[in-house]
């Protein structure tokens, strides 16, 4: 057992701000309740998704968008790699991101989405979920300003036009085609800012603790988990930690079943410079030098046999 905080997002945020805080400093994790994502548009989600990864293989590869480092669209199983991982993961996903307006500033960043033609309703349901998982980030975010000494607004202009992504994971049923040594997905930490996901009642994610432990993260249903990326350890010094996390491949009955999980990865503004938060150095400590958030992605995107 741990203490990762579950915390009710009905609370007012100066209430919940030191506990979300306190987790995140201790676990980089914290599970979210009473969020305002509709259960219904979830299932719908869940749904859509499922009828995505049925498909026949040769119409899911049409979607394979070449030389976008996976951005949008389709990522076939066996492509993402975690850094330093000899193995690929046992997934496949499907990437939805921000449309920005054609002529905009940061839309040289942010390729347009594409949407599977044989399910009619998938964009609609999709751009929701994109627009709410915003909602509930955005007060994530203001929770943590809170808790860092921040203007409840601190993140609002670095995170407006985020290259934030949506991702719908299938980890296929494990046969005897998994290369050894394989999981469903290897150890690794969240490049951007705060993660939040959906789907994690289904077993298998763990987190790495302090000491070294593995320790599952099960969130109940429709609930979210919400991790701190890289991107804001490093501008809080390390203080709020990015925590390697993992998905084993389950043992028994769970084994031969399909999971599914839908992370939203919440990105800053790809111009925002990361830059040490000053009341998160203490004096004689040296924090990481100031980095722009589209460096330090491609940098990380290069690592994880994406770009
Ligand atoms: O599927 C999950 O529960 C977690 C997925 C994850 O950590 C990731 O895609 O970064
Ligand atoms: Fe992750």
């Amino acid at each position: 057992m741990t203490d990762i905080a579950s915390i009710s997002l009905a609370r007012p945020l100066g209430d919940i701000a030191d506990e979300l805080g306190r987790s995140f400093a201790e676990y980089g994790f914290a599970i979210v309740r009473n969020h305002t994502i509709p259960q219904d548009l979830i299932d719908r989600a869940e749904e859509l998704a499922k009828a995505f990864f049925e498909l026949p293989e040769d119409v899911k590869r049409s979607y394979k968008i070449e030389g976008s480092a996976g951005a949008r669209g389709y990522t076939p199983f066996g492509t993402e790699i975690a850094k330093d991982a000899a193995v690929h993961d046992l997934k496949e996903f499907w990437h939805v991101g921000r449309a920005l307006p054609e002529g905009h500033p940061l839309a040289r960043f942010m390729p347009p989405n594409v949407w599977p033609a044989e399910l009619p309703e998938f964009r609609d349901v999709f751009e929701r979920l994109f627009t709410e998982f915003e909602n509930t980030g955005d007060k994530v975010l203001r929770a943590i300003a809170i808790h860092l000494g921040q203007p409840e607004d601190y993140f609002t202009s670095p995170v407006e036009d985020g290259n934030s992504v949506m991702r719908l994971l299938h980890y296929p049923p494990l046969g005897d085609a998994a290369p050894e040594g394989a999981i469903r997905a290897a150890a690794h930490g969240d490049i951007n800012t705060i993660t939040l996901l959906l789907g994690a009642e289904e077993a298998g994610l763990e987190l790495l603790d302090k000491q070294g432990n593995w320790v599952p993260v099960s969130p109940p249903k429709g609930a979210l988990a919400v991790n701190v990326g890289d991107m804001l350890e490093r501008l809080t010094n390390g203080r709020l930690r990015s925590t390697t996390h993992r998905v084993v491949n389950p043992a028994g009955e769970a084994a031969r079943r399909s999971r599914y999980s839908m992370p939203f990865f919440l990105h800053f503004r790809p111009d925002f410079r990361i830059e040490a938060l000053e009341q998160c150095v203490s004096e004689g400590e040296t924090p990481p030098e100031p980095i722009l958030a589209e460096d330090f992605l491609q940098q990380r995107l290069r690592e994880i046999g994406l770009a």
